[in-house]
């Protein structure tokens, strides 16, 4: 068969071939082991990986390689065991094997498989895979955005008060960033909006707005890998994206707001504490003089 003439198309539905394969396998573990004794951790006690995160992602990465051997990859836990996370032009691959491990761990439902697509440094399309909801969300860039096939919008609610927002703890537990949370938190609530919630995965809420059931999410310690591919998903909904300071999203800052409108982006962002974590494509830690 001749090779389409959308390369990018050809890659797009590999990825929705293999997530949904990743799917399966994430299904298998909830539904016949306990996961707690699986259990490792990354950056802090309550940042956590299982031996499932790091199978997913070595099967979407082998199953690519195989067939476009010329891409490059910014995995979760392959830059957790020191590959560089560094978006050059070349085609890359950004995967999340599973967002919301904590989830998985507790088999509390909500955990997307992610897998995002940069050419030049831009998101070309993105396809996050709910699990265990079994909805597959993707975007191509220009393209418009879908759930299982259907078209997504986000919501057309303007007015702040009549607004769902949604945001996360995180993994951080150092008691000044955990000031913060709260002290957005708290300012966010009290506008008031009708309710905050979390789905315990940054794709999954990202999605959520690309749906149009919560207006704006807002999160800072994230990670590339956890918001490329609904980056897309969110701008082909009509949502848009930002930076907590209010500026242009950077998908290497961990900050990050998505929005179903920039009247309600701009109305949230007033309210929120902005601070740093370290950026994804910091250079590694220099070695003592
Ligand atoms: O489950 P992860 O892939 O580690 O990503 C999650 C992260 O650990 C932290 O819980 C953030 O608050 C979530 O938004 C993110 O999805
Ligand atoms: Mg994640």
């Amino acid at each position: 068969m001749s090779k389409s003439h959308d390369p990018w198309q050809d890659a797009m539905d590999h990825a929705v071939a293999v997530a949904r394969k990743s799917g399966e396998m994430i299904r298998e573990v909830v539904q016949n082991q306990d996961q707690s004794s699986l259990v490792q951790t990354k950056s802090s006690a309550v940042d956590l990986v299982t031996e499932t995160d790091q199978k997913v992602e070595r099967l979407i990465i082998q199953s690519v390689k195989s067939k476009f051997p010329s891409h490059r990859f910014i995995g979760e836990e392959s830059v957790s065991s020191g590959e560089p996370c560094i978006l050059t032009s070349d085609p890359t691959w950004i995967i999340d094997p599973i967002d919301g491990t904590t989830n998985f761990v507790h088999r509390y439902p909500f955990v997307g498989v992610c897998i995002g697509f940069a050419v030049n440094q831009q998101v070309e399309w993105g396809v996050v895979y709910s699990a265990i909801e079994d909805k597959m969300f993707t975007a191509r860039r220009g393209r418009g955005a879908f759930c299982n096939g259907r078209p997504l919008q986000v919501s057309t609610q303007t007015d702040v008060h009549r607004s769902m927002v949604a945001t996360e703890f995180g993994s951080d537990r150092d008691p000044q960033v955990v000031d913060k949370i709260f002290s957005s938190l708290h300012k966010v609530l009290s506008l008031p909006v009708h309710g905050v919630r979390g789905a315990g995965s940054a794709a999954l809420n990202m999605c959520a707005v690309a749906r149009g059931s919560v207006e704006l999410y807002y999160e800072t310690g994230v990670h590339v890998w956890d918001i490329a591919a609904a980056s897309v998903i969110v701008t082909e909904a009509g949502g848009v994206l930002r930076d907590t300071t209010g500026g242009a999203l950077d998908l290497m800052s961990r900050r990050i707001v998505a929005a179903n409108n920039e009247t309600i982006a701009t109305r949230i962002i007033a309210e929120l504490e902005v601070y740093s974590s370290e950026r994804d494509d910091r250079a590694p830690d220099c070695e003592p003089e």
